[in-house]
């Protein structure tokens, strides 16, 4: 079987380059603490303890939106969950980086600015394209090996992620291999009973763009979040823009066709909300079922409860349960009902679930469910919905072809 070099096979005393995925919720600027920190931790602590220097690279947010800040924050974080000092350069490749990264002892760890702050970055382009950019021509000669453990990012082909591989021997991380197993294992895994995938979040594209290859997969899709509200914009109801032009106008410029074309050959297999939740004028939650709906009015930030005791039933009769996306902007308790509501079904029954996303997954801790109440608890969204198509992920391939280059 074609795999990937790991940790185990990482010479004595290099210096790598690692990429991780620290995306991470913010709230009012405050980077939020959650999975993604402890798990790649495990990654820095045995880099850093075997006497490599590293140097680690990550992104935030995307430009634009609230969320697109420097990873001064994320330093401090990972260095608490890691045990070791994490230091940061606010620069990307410029020379502070090139002096901060010669400076590097045995051990030493240092955090890059924010990958996406390089226009280099970006933009989803070929491999060779990306290793030819001036980031990745800068970057890679400093370094004798390169690392990457964003598996939860693999499924973008930005720079950080398929340009270094072409100019560095390049092994995979603690979390970029437990998670390929997990989810490769996963996707392979045959259910005789009905698979139901819970679908909501604020990347509808992400999703919507494989629910067409996970029809033989998924009995029915269960949704809500953003990507529900497309869903039944498309079912004729006036909900689903609007409220934020990137989140809902953007997502159903890109995917009206795609969801009309689900909801034309699928029906049965797709449940609408029969009820949204939203906040009124005295800042309490209300809730409206969907054939009262008769205008746009108001954002809605979460499904009702209707819709959550429909999606019970459905959950219970399942043998596997994936989730990718939050029902509601559960951060706010407020509309939690939705996310915590289906969370809680899964737990309490003995299905085979697996609940995936950076900030879904943190829905967990926030709302006192435990990891154990799942079979999987994915620090990835996007790379994993897209892992269970059998589709290979670009950064996990290019990580192959290094290995398969250097034999
Ligand atoms: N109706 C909604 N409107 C706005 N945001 C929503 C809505 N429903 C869910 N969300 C938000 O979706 C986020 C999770 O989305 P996404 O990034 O797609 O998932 P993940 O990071 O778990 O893969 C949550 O933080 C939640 O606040
Ligand atoms: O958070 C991520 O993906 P996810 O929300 O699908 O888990 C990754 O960091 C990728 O980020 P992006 O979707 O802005 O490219």
């Amino acid at each position: 079987m074609r795999s990937f070099r790991t940790l185990d096979d990482l010479p004595a005393e290099q210096r790598v380059l690692v990429r991780l995925d620290l995306n991470s919720p913010v709230e009012d600027g405050v980077v939020q603490d959650n999975r993604r920190f402890s798990r790649h931790a495990v990654t820095v602590s045995e880099l850093a303890e075997t006497g490599h220097r590293i140097a680690l690279m990550a992104h935030q947010g995307r430009p634009g939106r609230d969320t697109f800040v420097s990873l001064e924050q994320h330093a401090d974080i990972l260095a608490e969950h890691a045990g070791v000092d994490v230091d940061f350069v606010a620069d990307t490749f410029g020379d502070e980086t090139l002096a901060a990264v010669r400076d590097l002892d045995a051990g030493d760890v240092l955090l890059l600015e924010n990958t996406r702050m390089t226009d280099d970055e970006l933009p989803e382009k070929e491999p060779e394209e990306h290793a030819d950019s001036d980031f990745v021509r800068t970057l890679a000669p400093e370094f004798d090996a390169y690392v990457n453990d964003a598996y939860s990012a693999a499924h973008r082909k930005h720079a950080s992620l398929v340009g270094f591989p072409l100019r560095l021997p390049s092994y995979a991380g603690r979390v970029m291999q437990t998670e390929y197993e997990a989810n490769t294992a996963i996707a392979e895994r045959e259910f005789d009973g009905d698979v139901t995938m819970v679908v909501g979040g604020t990347k509808a594209t992400d999703v919507i763009g494989v629910m067409e290859a996970l029809d033989e997969k998924v009995d029915r899709f269960l949704l809500g979040g953003v990507a529900g509200e497309l869903f039944l914009r498309a079912a004729g109801y006036p909900v689903g823009e609007d409220v934020d032009t990137e989140l809902f106008d953007e997502q159903w410029d890109a995917n009206e066709e795609t969801i009309r074309s689900v909801l034309e050959e699928r029906r049965e297999q797709v449940t609408l909300a029969s009820d949204l939740a939203y906040e009124d004028a005295e800042g309490e939650r209300a809730e409206i079922d969907m054939d009262d709906i008769v205008e746009k009015t108001q954002a809605f930030l979460d499904i009702g409860s209707g819709t959550v005791a429909d999606y019970e039933p459905a959950i219970r009769d399942s043998e596997a349960v994936f989730v990718k996306g939050a029902l509601g902007v559960f951060e706010d308790e407020r509309f939690s009902v939705g996310t915590v509501g289906v969370l809680e079904a899964i737990a309490d029954t003995d299905c085979f679930s697996v609940v995936g996303g950076g900030d879904t997954s943190r829905a967990i801790t926030m709302y006192g469910m435990a990891e154990d109440d799942f079979s999987h608890v994915s620090i990835a969204g996007g790379a994993y919905i897209r892992a269970l198509t059998g589709e290979p992920l670009p950064a996990v391939e290019l990580l192959i072809r290094s290995a398969e280059r250097d034999a």
